[in-house]
């Protein structure tokens, strides 16, 4: 999926919340029957733009309602002249509801899913599970989609890939792997967290009648992290501006050795737009700084006489803190301070670390302050902050997010493939434009930049932190394949000039 090219408000409804939303529409007077119509039409009409040689199709159906989709699914590509041959995995007289008004609209044979072949066949619909999915598949019904698998035919899946977690992404047993996924009315949660979202290929979102306020009574405050979501929060340059007020951030470097990680994160705060930015280095490091630094400026910050001294200046009104700064008791103790005044704070890497086994610490600093305060883990940071809900093997990312928000009072941004942001009052997005090669050396930092150059010009932090992951997202899909952290630094762009 060109996800850049996704636009619009994106409500994400877990697969209960979207049971709800069907239920709803249904009572409200809408035919269930027709919405299957529409769900199963959009799914042969996927087969047929993107498959149009297939010269054969099997079409595989489980015992619930998005089995009733493959039904509607295999009569349109039988109509289109499409030979067809259907496999249930029940007795297709366990079959109830709309998905028995389908299996019945269905004139051809009913094959046992026990008696898959797939020789004749170049294309694959997955109609066994979907929303409906609650348990792990096992059994005979597993055996046969890991023929499926063994098979390397394409799958087109219906809603979701059968064995995909639509709340969580994760696979339940086994699961099959589509190159198209068509899915209705709002995305699901799996469609974007890790691994579903591997399992998923290009995912097609179809309009298939449910009433937007149905959708919008049902609203989860989860969305995809769209332009949409905080496009009028984006600093506009103005002309009657000054470099002040744009903002002056702080960057805190380590020791003489560790300098890169700030000047990564220094140097995208300054392409971000920060009016300016100044690396915070202990003696031992000036030097090493000073060789590499032009348009950022240089301050000696090695004690807490000299944050305190430095804290005198009210225009330093951000911090970026953990990039290479090291892990201890001088890190957790810059972090508490900091936090007490009124600037804002990105706390990431080494930040996140040195509050390893002190964590209620920080959380309770948070409460104390005023200050805006962003946590930026990546997997294993967050699971040093928070072990418990890293350890909740029932929990998806989201849910992980948003109760360590909740506990922290901070906006949080787990990052991965799959970043989520959450703030403390339950709002959520999921950034999905970021590509694999920004997985590499030092793409964290300049993260932590950006998020450290929107907060210095008073973007509120949630927003903050989505307009900065989707700008980093931006910047990796421009830069390409092979990127380093170096050029992303200088490929960022300031928000006003990406969105003009
Ligand atoms: N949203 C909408 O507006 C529309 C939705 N539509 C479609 O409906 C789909 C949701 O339908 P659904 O609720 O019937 O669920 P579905 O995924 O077919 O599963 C059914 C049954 O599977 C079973 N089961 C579960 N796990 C299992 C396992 N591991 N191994 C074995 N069995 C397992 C379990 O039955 P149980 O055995 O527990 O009795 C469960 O009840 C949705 O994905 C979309 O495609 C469209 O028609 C258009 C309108
Ligand atoms: N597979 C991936 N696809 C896209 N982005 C990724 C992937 N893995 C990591 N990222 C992103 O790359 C960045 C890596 O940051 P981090 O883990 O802190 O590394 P570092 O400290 O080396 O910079 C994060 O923004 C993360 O969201
Ligand atoms: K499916």
């Amino acid at each position: 999926m060109t996800v850049s090219e996704i636009r619009g408000h994106h409500p994400i409804l877990t697969p209960k919340a979207m049971g709800e939303v069907d239920r709803a529409a249904i009572q409200s007077g809408i035919d269930g029957y027709r919405l299957m119509l529409i769900a199963g039409a959009a799914i042969s009409a996927c087969v047929l733009e993107h498959y149009p040689e297939a010269t054969g199709a099997i079409v595989l159906c489980g015992p619930g309602n998005n089995g009733g989709d493959g039904y509607v699914a295999a009569r349109g590509l039988a109509e289109a002249g499409m030979p067809v041959r259907l496999y249930s995995s029940v007795d297709p007289e366990r079959l109830k509801g709309d998905a028995a008004t389908a299996r019945d609209d269905w004139q051809g044979p009913i094959h046992s899913l026990a008696d898959l072949d797939w020789r004749d066949s170049e294309i694959v619909i997955d109609a066994l599970f979907g929303a409906g999915l609650d348990r792990p598949v096992e059994g005979a019904v597993a055996e046969a989609m890991m023929t499926v698998v063994s098979s390397e035919l394409p799958v087109v899946a219906a809603d979701l890939p059968s064995g995909v977690s639509g709340r969580t992404g994760e696979v339940q047993g086994v699961a099959l792997s589509a190159e198209h996924t068509v899915t209705f009315a709002t995305y699901k949660p799996g469609h974007f967290l890790v691994p579903g979202a591997d399992y998923c290929g290009d995912v097609h979102l179809i309009d298939i009648g449910i009433p937007q306020r149905e959708i919008d009574a049902h609203d989860q405050n989860l969305w995809l992290n769209t332009p949409e979501i905080w496009s009028d929060r984006i600093p506009e340059p103005k002309l009657s501006g000054h470099k002040y007020s744009k903002g002056h951030l702080g960057v805190f470097s380590g020791a003489f050795s560790h300098t890169g990680a700030a000047r990564l994160a220094a140097h995208s705060a300054l392409r971000a737009g920060a009016g300016l930015v100044t690396v915070l280095a202990p003696a031992s490091a000036i030097a090493s700084n000073a060789a590499h630094l032009t348009a950022i400026m240089l301050r000696n910050v090695s004690s807490d006489e000299d944050l305190d001294a430095l804290l005198q200046d009210q225009r330093m009104n951000g911090f970026v803190l953990g990039p290479g700064f090291g892990v201890g008791e001088k890190t957790c103790g810059f972090a508490r301070t900091i936090i007490s005044t009124d600037r804002a704070l990105v706390l990431d890497a080494d930040g996140l670390t040195s509050f390893k086994d002190n964590a209620e610490d920080l959380f309770s600093a948070i409460a104390d302050g005023a200050a805006p305060v962003i946590l930026t883990p990546h997997a294993g940071e967050f699971s040093r902050l928070f072990p418990d809900l890293a350890a909740d093997t029932e929990l998806s990312k989201v849910d992980r997010a948003r109760m360590a928000a909740d506990r922290s009072g901070a906006v949080v941004l787990y990052k991965g493939a799959d970043t989520v942001i959450a703030a403390p009052d339950g709002r959520a997005v999921i950034n999905v434009n970021a590509p694999p090669w920004l997985a590499t050396a030092g793409s964290g930092d300049c993260l932590a930049g950006i998020i450290g150059a929107l907060l210095v010009q008073h973007v509120p932090a949630f927003e903050a932190a989505a307009i900065a992951a989707y700008m980093h997202g931006e910047a990796g899909m421009e830069l390409g394949e092979g990127l380093t952290a170096d050029d992303l630094a200088d490929g960022i762009l300031s928000p006003s000039v990406l969105f003009e």
